[in-house]
């Protein structure tokens, strides 16, 4: 069954807990967390502090997504807040080797992720040490995008080589995902669909999921 992972870029923020606590019930299975920096993308978010303020509000992975230069001085922290999956853009790190193993020394699960312009090729050897592969349908920076459909062509080449080499990391995909995007994206292979705007944009998030489980049915 594929997952869903709401992006909390798009709820609102004054009612934080209440708008994971609204997701988690309606059948999320990971809360996405947006880290931005305003260097690595033109928009600032989310802290370790506000991460590790809404921990104890759910039960579910904390799905951490770092848009920031400089990822490894970060790592810790983010460790320390309470992360589940830390995602590292591919972009972001000279030794993407280096800064994976270094999330898993703390023994918290690594993900790479790559934006709309970067090959699959840069991420092809480390596919042999991550947990997740996280395809950026979209440029990272902000919610509510247009889907970029070339991207799906990627999606593709990672589930490939996923199988030709018998992995079993997850795919994710991120950006403009909804009704009518998701479908794409699971026939192309993704496991776990991250949407921020089409779920907190509704005030019934259930229906919102629903609707978005059952597009993407394959
Ligand atoms: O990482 C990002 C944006 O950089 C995302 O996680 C967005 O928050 C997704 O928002 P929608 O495109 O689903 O509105
Ligand atoms: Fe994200």
């Amino acid at each position: 069954m594929t997952k869903l992972a709401p992006s909390i870029l798009s709820a609102d923020f004054s009612q934080l807990a209440r708008e994971i606590d609204d997701v988690e019930k309606a059948g999320a299975d990971y809360i996405h967390v947006d880290v931005m920096d305003g260097h690595f993308v033109p928009n600032i978010t989310i802290g370790p502090l506000i991460a590790e303020s809404i921990k104890p509000h759910t039960q579910l992975p904390l799905d951490v997504h770092l848009m920031i230069e400089n990822p490894d001085q970060y790592i810790p922290a983010f460790v320390d807040a309470g992360a589940s999956i830390i995602t590292v853009h591919q972009e972001t790190t000279p030794h993407l080797h280096r800064t994976i193993q270094l999330i898993k020394h703390h023994e918290v699960k690594a993900g790479v992720v790559i934006n709309p312009a970067t090959p699959a090729e840069m991420i092809r050897d480390i596919l042999h040490d991550v947990d997740l592969v996280l395809i950026m349908t979209v440029n990272p920076g902000f919610g509510g995008q247009s889907f970029i459909p070339r991207t799906i062509e990627k999606l593709e080449q990672i589930a490939r080589w996923r199988n030709a080499y018998g992995l079993s990391f997850e795919i994710e995909v991120d950006g403009g995902i909804n009704t009518e995007t998701a479908k794409s994206c699971t026939e192309a292979g993704a496991d776990v669909l991250v949407a921020g705007s089409a779920i907190f944009k509704h005030d019934d998030r259930r229906k919102a999921m629903e609707a978005i489980r059952r597009s993407a049915q394959v």
